[in-house]
C-alpha cells in the first residue's frame, strides 16, 4: 500500500502557531520542531495529548547465538520474555513510569515457553531463526507471513485505540542480524557496522563482523531486494517488526524507534514502501553503529542520546515524556499577540 505524509497543510498551521507562541523564536528548538511533526502526523493543531502510547515487544531467537557473537547465552530470551510478561524488565519500569501500554509476543522464541498465556505465542512464525551466515534465516513463505503478523498486530493495536505505537525487541544474537539488514540496505562492509551488543569482548566483536561477512557473501545481490534481503539475513522477529512498522505507516499512525533492531526494520520498511520515514520518531541513540547508520539515511535525529544499549523498546519509551512536552508546549503555550497590547 502507497504511504501517504503526514498532511502538510496541517503541517504549515503547526508551524505558524509555533511561531506564534510566546517563547523567542525557535527557543523551543528540537521540542518544537517535534510538536510541528506530531501536529501533522495526528491530524490537529495543537495535537491531542497522547493518553494511549503502546509499546510491542516483538521477541524471537537468532541462530547465530550459537555461534559466539553475543555476551549471553540464549537461555536469558524465555526469561526475559517472562519478566516482561512479569513487569519487572526494563522497558516495564519505563513503560509504567510514562504510561506506556505493553504488549509482548513470542514470535519466533527457541522455547515452548511452558505456563506462559497462549495469546502471547498466538502469532509465532517458528523456533528461532537460521543462522545467517551458513543459511537463510526464512523461507519466503516464512517472510510473507512474519511481515503479515506484524501488520496484523500493529492493525490491532491502532484499531484498540494506539495513537502512537512503539516497536521493541528482544532475543539473544538479534543484533548480528540487524547489523546484517542495515550493511545490506546501505552497501556497508561488515566491520562498518557491527557493534558489541550485548558486550562481546574483542574477540567476539571480531567474530560477529565474521559472520556479518560469510552471511553478506552468502545473501549475494539478493540485498538488492528488501523481501529477499529479510529472508537471507534477518529473522522471523525482525521480518514482523519490519511488517509492524509498515503498517503503522500505511495507516498514518506515527512509531516511536527504539534501538538498532528497530531502527533496522524501519530502514527496511523505507525500502520496500518509500516515504514510510516520514511518520517515524527516532526515539534515541543506540550505541551501536549501525542504528545511527541507518538513522542517518532515514533522515532521523535521535531526541535522546544516553548510551542505552537495552533493547525491548527501552529507549523509545524513556523519550515518551518528550513527545508529550511537544504536545504540552503546542497546546498550552499562549501567543504572544494575546500578551502584547496592540
Ligand atoms: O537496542 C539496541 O540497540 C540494543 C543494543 C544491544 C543489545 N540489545 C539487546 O540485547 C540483545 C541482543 O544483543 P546480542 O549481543 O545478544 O546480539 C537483544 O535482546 C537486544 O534487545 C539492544
Ligand atoms: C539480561 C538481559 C536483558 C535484555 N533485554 C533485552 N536484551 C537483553 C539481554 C540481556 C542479557
Amino acid at each position: 500500500m502507497p504511504i501517504t505524509p503526514p498532511d502538510q497543510a496541517l503541517e504549515a498551521t503547526a508551524r505558524e502557531r509555533l511561531a506564534g507562541l510566546a517563547t523567542p523564536a525557535g527557543a523551543l528548538g528540537r521540542v518544537g520542531e517535534l510538536g510541528v511533526r506530531l501536529s501533522a502526523m495526528l491530524g490537529a493543531v495543537p495535537p491531542p495529548e497522547l493518553t494511549d502510547v503502546r509499546l510491542v515487544v516483538l521477541a524471537g531467537d537468532h541462530g547465530v547465538a550459537a555461534h559466539g557473537v553475543s555476551a549471553y547465552p540464549a537461555a536469558v530470551t524465555p526469561a526475559m520474555v517472562r519478566s516482561l510478561l512479569a513487569g519487572t524488565a526494563g522497558a516495564s519500569a519505563l513503560a509504567r513510569a510514562h504510561g506506556v501500554r505493553v504488549r509482548v509476543l513470542d514470535i519466533a522464541v527457541d522455547d515452548d515457553l511452558d505456563g506462559v498465556p497462549v495469546e502471547v505465542s498466538a502469532h509465532k512464525v517458528r523456533r528461532g531463526s537460521g543462522a545467517i551466515h551458513l543459511e537463510d534465516a526464512l523461507t519466503a513463505e516464512e517472510v510473507r507471513r512474519a511481515l503479515e503478523v506484524g501488520r496484523a498486530v500493529a492493525a490491532e493495536e491502532i484499531a484498540g485505540g494506539g495513537q502512537v505505537l512503539i516497536s521493541g525487541d528482544l532475543g539473544i544474537g538479534n543484533t548480528t542480524p540487524a547489523a546484517a539488514l542495515v550493511a545490506a540496505a546501505l552497501g556497508l562492509p561488515a566491520e562498518d557496522v557491527v557493534g558489541r551488543g550485548t558486550g562481546v569482548d574483542d574477540a567476539g566483536l571480531a567474530r560477529k563482523t565474521e559472520v556479518v561477512g560469510q552471511a553478506l557473501r552468502r545473501a549475494g545481490d539478493r540485498t538488492a531486494d528488501p523481501v529477499a534481503t529479510l529472508a537471507a539475513l534477518s529473522s522471523a522477529d525482525l521480518a514482523a517488526t519490519t511488517g509492524f512498522v509498515l503498517a503503522a505507516a500505511e495507516a498514518g499512525v506515527p512509531v516511536v524507534l527504539d534501538g538498532l533492531m528497530s531502527v533496522a526494520c524501519a530502514l527496511t520498511a523505507e525500502r520496500i514502501a518509500p516515504g514510510a520515514a516520514a511518520w517515524f520518531v527516532a526515539g534515541h541513540r543506540s550505541t551501536e553503529p549501525a542504528q545511527s547508520l541507518a538513522l542517518e539515511k532515514l533522515g532521523l535525529e535521535p531526541l535522546l542520546d544516553l548510551g542505552l544499549r537495552l533493547g525491548e523498546g527501552s529507549g523509545a519509551v524513556a523519550a515518551v515524556p518528550v513527545l508529550r512536552s511537544a504536545v504540552a508546549l503546542m497546546r498550552d503555550v499562549a501567543l504572544l499577540s494575546d500578551l502584547l497590547p496592540c
